[in-house]
């Protein structure tokens, strides 16, 4: 048997830094997608891609020609669904970021003690509402939005760029306040809105004492890369939502550990 010449499939130095650099590339888009309505996008699409293979393989000709419309027109089609994550991606490539602003290099120069004592000063206003609001059995909604979007939230709302602080909300939400109605959303450690009307989840399980308040709340979370707080206007109790899912009833020291984590 002759033995074949492998030296035409040693990869070069060039094959090997670009390895290198794509799977750099993914890695960031998964860092960045990974927990987010996205990351299941892509997921789905990848199954698609994978079921379009297999069935050429197979040679089922109608459905692999279905499936083929599909991932021929593949990079339109990745552009058209991840247009929202592909725009933020650029205006955050392209934003000047502050370091105070940027956790990650905020831990990475100044160590996670002094991160977090810097993120629990930014929480502590917010916790503090919240407490007020559910002593005082007062309704609010409070997005931190982790990019301000301004074409979604800029038509439905009053435009603030407002210091966050607890006497803030609290006159925000306050029964007679013209703001009181609808959320303020939170970006960039500012009130950047109030009174904004958001989109309702329309799923059809949740608790029956869930009314338009929280199905705004968990809408926004389904629609954009945010989290919310809602604070029920008849119990006092406050629900934390994300990715479309809510935690109802959480405590002070959970929702703390919550926004440490996503604010
Ligand atoms: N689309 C919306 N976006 C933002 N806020 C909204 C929206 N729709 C209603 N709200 C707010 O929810 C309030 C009405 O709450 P509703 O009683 O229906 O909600 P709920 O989920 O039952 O909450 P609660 O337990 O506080 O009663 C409105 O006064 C308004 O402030």
């Amino acid at each position: 048997m002759q033995l074949r010449d492998l030296s035409s499939f040693m990869p070069s130095f060039i094959d090997v830094v670009d390895v290198l650099l794509v799977a750099f590339i993914i890695y960031h888009i998964y860092n960045l997608i990974r927990g987010t309505i996205a990351a299941n996008i892509l997921v789905g699409l990848l199954i698609l891609y994978a079921l379009s293979f297999v069935v050429d393989k197979l040679h089922m000709q109608l459905l692999s020609r279905i499936l083929g419309y599909f991932t021929s027109g593949g990079i339109v089609i990745i552009v058209v669904v991840f247009q929202q994550e592909i725009r933020r991606f650029l205006l955050l490539a392209g934003k000047n970021a502050s370091l105070q602003r940027n956790k990650a290099w905020w831990q990475y120069f100044f160590g996670k003690a002094e991160a977090e004592k810097n993120n629990y000063a930014r929480i502590k206003p917010i916790i503090d509402a919240c407490k007020s609001f559910k002593q005082t059995r007062t309704g609010a909604l409070i997005v931190f939005a982790k990019y301000y979007d301004e074409q979604f939230y800029q038509n439905s709302c009053e435009l603030m760029e407002a210091k966050i602080s607890k006497r803030l909300l609290e006159s925000i939400f306050q029964k007679n306040s013209p703001l009181h109605d609808g959320a303020v959303v939170i970006a960039d450690n500012k009130i950047k809105s109030a009174s904004c009307i958001l989109p309702l989840t329309d799923k059809q399980d949740l608790p029956a004492q869930f009314g338009l308040r929280h199905r705004a709340g968990i809408g926004v979370t389904e629609a954009n890369e945010a989290t919310a707080i809602i604070v029920s206007e008849e119990t006092g109790e406050i629900s934390y939502a994300k990715q479309g899912r809510v935690k109802m009833n959480i405590s002070f020291v959970e929702l703390e550990k919550l926004l440490n984590k996503d604010f």
